[in-house]
């Protein structure tokens, strides 16, 4: 399973990203400040916006899906059993698991920004997708939800999940990691060997490694361990 981005080159307005590489099966994470271009990177790949030149390369019966940032561009069902039903998925077990049980009568656009974010993502989650792009997935979460979808993702339920963020605290165990620097792609390389490359890397990856610990993947526990190692 894998997304290529060939020689890509996206417009917004009078903005350019540059794009060239290949997302192979596992967890891609891909970091870049606001305005650096995810969405537009994200948007891309899953190709809803037009290239200007180059090209993505997917094998023709990918299934692939896009959590957009904002969860309220995805509501179809009026009240959030109509929403499930939707995704073709049983209300209940996904009431249970988006913590909204006994809300099935609730109107959609009725919930918290958190809330919604919260059914989007276990109802896209659930699903069987081939290719996951999560743009902004920890947006508006706190931090044990956060670290539920984390969990999810880690699940590896899906062959190929690029997660786009500049999330600083809670992230998944990943693969690969790429940089958006200078309105470009970059690729970092493959954990943990990318680690000390990630320029973007959060404060306790960087302060693990000014320690001379060397964490195995990208999550708090993995920078904890590397540093408790050191002590044996
Ligand atoms: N429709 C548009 N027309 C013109 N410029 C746009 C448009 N959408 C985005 N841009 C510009 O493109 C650049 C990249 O935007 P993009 O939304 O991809 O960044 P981002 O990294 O996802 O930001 P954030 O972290 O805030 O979500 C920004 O400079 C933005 O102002």
């Amino acid at each position: 399973m894998h997304l290529t981005a060939e020689h890509l080159s996206v417009s917004r307005g009078k903005w350019t990203l540059t794009a060239n590489g290949v997302f192979n099966t596992g967890v891609h994470l891909v970091t870049g400040p606001v305005g650096s271009g995810k969405t537009t990177l994200a948007s891309a790949l899953a190709g809803i916006l037009k290239p200007a030149s180059g090209r993505i390369i997917r094998d023709g019966r990918t299934h692939l899906t896009l959590s957009m940032q904002f969860p309220e561009y995805h509501v179809t069902g009026f009240l959030v059993k109509d929403e499930i039903h939707s995704w073709h998925l049983p209300e209940s077990e996904i009431l249970l698991k988006a913590g909204l049980a006994g809300r099935q009568n609730t109107k959609t656009l009725t919930l918290s920004r958190g809330e919604l974010k919260r059914l989007h993502l276990t109802c896209l989650l659930s699903g069987s997708w081939d290719v996951v792009i999560l743009d902004e997935p920890f947006a508006g979460l706190d931090c044990r939800e956060k670290t539920r979808i984390c969990t999810t993702i880690e699940e590896r339920k899906h062959p190929l999940t690029i997660i786009f963020t500049h999330e600083q605290a809670v992230l998944p165990a990943a693969d690969f990691i790429w940089e958006i620097e200078n309105n470009t792609l970059v690729y970092r390389g493959r954990v943990p060997d990318a680690i000390p490359a990630w320029k973007g890397a959060p404060r306790y990856l960087s302060y693990a490694l000014e320690q001379g610990a060397c964490p195995m993947n990208i999550r708090i526990q993995d920078a904890e361990v590397a540093l408790c190692r050191m002590h044996d």
